[in-house]
């Protein structure tokens, strides 16, 4: 196979993001099919890139088709397992947009439906380990110079949210991203979570838990924070110090020019994901193109998406209780056996 078709499956801010990137960035690659609940923005969708793009009506029909090699899922989460399934039954090679499924019960499902498959099909829209800040500073900690990493002081902040956008879709679709990259940082499973909830602000619904804190304790012994805030008005903030024996490195402190003068500092700050992480999309699809077309994964794996689910639901218990909780993680060698 020398070009891979890819379907794509919820064409909304992502999948339509994803979709374009396959159309005008991505090598190897072609955009075959879209789909989505609503059937008039894959039209809109389709008609605006060029490559005669079929629209299918059923995702699951996508799914199964016979001009679709792999599959790119951007539909919300709730959609994920049905879906996710169906990539398995039908032997398609599937990159999951975060969360993999709702909760750790389903997600592990996912893990053993892949495991008893007998090969490695689902990578996780965890982009972050693409991106190259993240990477160089993986890359730091992991040639060990500074010393033994104690710390991770995380803060994800969005502009603005929806209004559907509420606690719990805090901790699952947000938090959810420094649950991955401080289990790829530390190379560990976080074993328990306490999530805080300070005073919340005013420019959100009432009950809206926003901001939150979050303490994830390590399997190691070491911790890191977060601060998810997902209606800070100002801009897309993503950023994370790393706390060593022998120093400390931060990443996310502004992409582009930053001045220093007459006693002050700043620079610009991106409106959202698209482009803070930009790259880090690019390299994720470019890679799981190139792994797909050699019949590998090179990316987050499905246990990788199920691990972030169980911290996320003790998360969930947290956020409602205020207590520690401690993760529930399946034994992975007997998953594995
Ligand atoms: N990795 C990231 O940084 C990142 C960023 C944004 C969103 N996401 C993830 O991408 C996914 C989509 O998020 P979004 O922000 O694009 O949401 P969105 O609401 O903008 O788009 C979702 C689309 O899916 C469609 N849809 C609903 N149910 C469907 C179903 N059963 N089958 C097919 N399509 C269906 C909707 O009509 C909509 O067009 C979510 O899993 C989200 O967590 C990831
Ligand atoms: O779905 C999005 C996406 O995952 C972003 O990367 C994150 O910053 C947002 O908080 C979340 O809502």
């Amino acid at each position: 196979m020398s070009e891979l078709r890819v379907g794509v499956v919820g064409v909304g801010v992502m999948g339509a993001d994803h979709a374009e990137r396959l159309v005008r960035k991505t090598a190897g690659a072609r955009l075959a099919a879209v789909s989505d609940a609503d059937q008039a923005r894959a039209e809109a969708l389709a008609a605006g890139l060029s490559g005669g793009v079929r629209v299918v009506a059923d995702p699951l029909e996508l799914i199964a088709a016979d001009d679709v090699d792999a599959v790119i899922l951007a539909s919300p989460g709730f959609a994920h397992a049905e879906q996710l399934f169906a990539c398995l039954e039908h032997g398609k090679p599937v990159l999951c947009e975060k969360p993999l499924t709702m909760d750790a019960a389903s997600s592990l499902r996912v893990v053993e439906a892949e495991h008893k498959l007998g090969r490695q099909l689902i990578q996780v829209g965890f982009m972050r380990r693409f991106d190259p800040e993240y990477a160089a500073l993986k890359q730091l900690l992991d040639a060990g110079d500074l010393g033994r990493t104690l710390l991770l002081h995380n803060v994800h902040r969005n502009k603005t949210s929806t209004p559907s956008f509420r606690s719990e879709m805090i901790v699952r679709d947000s938090m959810v991203h420094e649950v991955d990259v401080t289990r790829w940082l530390f190379g560990e499973e976080i074993t328990r979570i306490t999530v805080h909830t300070p005073k919340p602000t005013s420019l959100v619904a009432d009950g809206v838990l926003d901001p939150q804190l979050a303490v994830f304790e390590l399997a190691g012994g070491a911790m890191a924070d977060v601060e998810v805030f997902v209606n800070f008005q100002v801009g897309y903030e993503v950023r994370c110090e790393a706390v060593a024996e022998r120093g400390s490195a931060t990443i996310g402190l502004g992409a582009g020019v930053f001045t220093r003068a007459n006693e002050r500092w700043g620079g610009a700050m991106p409106a959202d994901f698209r482009v803070r992480f930009e790259q880090a999309y690019d390299i994720e699809v470019q890679r799981w193109v190139d792994a797909t077309l050699r019949g590998e994964i090179d990316g987050p794996s499905a246990w990788d998406g199920y691990a972030a689910a169980a911290v996320c639901e003790a998360g969930l218990e947290s956020l409602s209780s205020g207590k520690p909780i401690d993760v529930a993680l399946a034994d992975r060698g007997e998953v594995f056996a």
